[in-house]
């Protein structure tokens, strides 16, 4: 195992977190312990993770470097156990032995407290070391946890922006893209498949006659049907393919293949799911139209033409 379920925060976009306030907060807590190190350790799939450490001479280490999972460093234990520790004297005992913060940096002392998520998992840990023993009175282990539960709470703040940028991204009726979503995701799919000059496949798809749905069966069922395509099409792609609700009862979807027969064998594909489940809800008239062009790498890759396009070619398969 590499490291921790968590991504590193240092590869997430989010725009307000704290680097500055918890710069500033890492070093005074090293001037206030008098000690030489003092950092905020994130529990990534980097293993233990640097992400703040105090700008000091006497600091090893930097923001960016790790411990994988086997090392046997102090804030592992912080982690595994979700608890705090605190190592007076690591010489006195020889469960540190192997321990390359003491065994190459002379780091004797460890104070660290966890710092969580949310959900009150753990998400790493604040601690101070110092290469002499310590014996540190109770108000500085008071003020270290009240340190503690102020980045945690940041955390929960950054948690929060994090999981509304991914909702401000989703339609929630059919929990795919929405336009917003499917316009930043295709930037994305656009830069890579310019850099590996990759095409790829549009597909604009529009239901027929959904209006008649609404009006005969209400708008309740109306949306179940709308749900249901877009479960339909979304078992229909793979993972690395997008699938987008545009709006009222149009989607889109980018196949991430250059051959153009995949948008023939999509379609195909999507028919005869779509049929089967339609029918098995009763709703045996439901069909769509579609509307397919290919996406050149570095030649026809603006999406609003690319969309237009095969918004017409659609609505002439509709007219037919
Ligand atoms: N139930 C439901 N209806 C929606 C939603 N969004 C849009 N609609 C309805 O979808 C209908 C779309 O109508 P049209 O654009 O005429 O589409 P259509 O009836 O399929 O007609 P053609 O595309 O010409 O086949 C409108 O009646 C909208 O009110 C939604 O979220 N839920």
């Amino acid at each position: 195992m590499a490291g921790y379920p968590y991504t590193s925060l240092h590869d997430l976009a989010l725009k307000d977190i704290e680097w500055e306030r918890w710069q500033r907060l890492v070093n005074s807590i090293a001037a206030l312990f008098n000690s030489p190190v003092a950092f905020i350790n994130q529990a990534s799939n980097k293993g233990i993770e640097v992400l703040v450490a105090s700008e000091l001479p006497t600091t090893h280490y930097s923001p960016g470097g790790s411990a994988s999972i086997e090392t046997n460093v102090y804030c592992h234990k912080v982690v595994r156990s979700n608890s705090p520790l605190y190592v007076k004297d690591a010489s006195k005992t020889n469960e540190w032995d192997n321990n390359p913060e003491v065994t190459e940096d002379n780091y004797v002392s460890y104070l660290g407290y966890p710092i969580h998520w949310p959900d009150g998992k753990c998400f790493g840990t604040l601690c101070v070391m110092d290469t002499s023993p310590t014996n540190y009175k109770q108000p500085f282990l008071e003020m270290l946890e009240v340190l503690r539960d102020v980045i945690s709470s940041d955390l929960a703040h950054l948690y929060k922006e994090s999981e509304l940028k991914i909702e401000s991204r989703l339609d929630p009726l059919t929990e795919i893209h929405n336009r917003r979503g499917f316009e930043e995701a295709f930037i994305q799919f656009q830069k890579l498949g310019n850099r590996l000059n990759r095409a790829a496949q549009l597909l604009f798809i529009d239901l027929n006659n959904f209006k008649k749905i609404n009006d005969t069966l209400g708008h309740k069922a109306g949306d179940e049907v709308l749900k249901r395509f877009a479960n339909a099409l979304r078992s229909c792609i793979r993972k690395t393919d997008l699938l987008c609700r545009w709006g009222g009862d149009e989607f889109v979807v980018l196949l991430n293949n250059e051959d153009k027969v995949a948008q023939k064998e999509f379609i195909e594909r999507i028919k005869e799911k779509q049929e089967n489940d339609f029918k098995n809800y009763g709703y045996k008239e439901i069909c769509f139209s579609v509307g397919a062009v290919e996406v050149v790498p570095n030649i026809n890759c603006d999406l609003t033409q690319l969309l237009h396009k095969a918004d017409n070619i659609m609505y002439s398969c509709k007219k037919d």
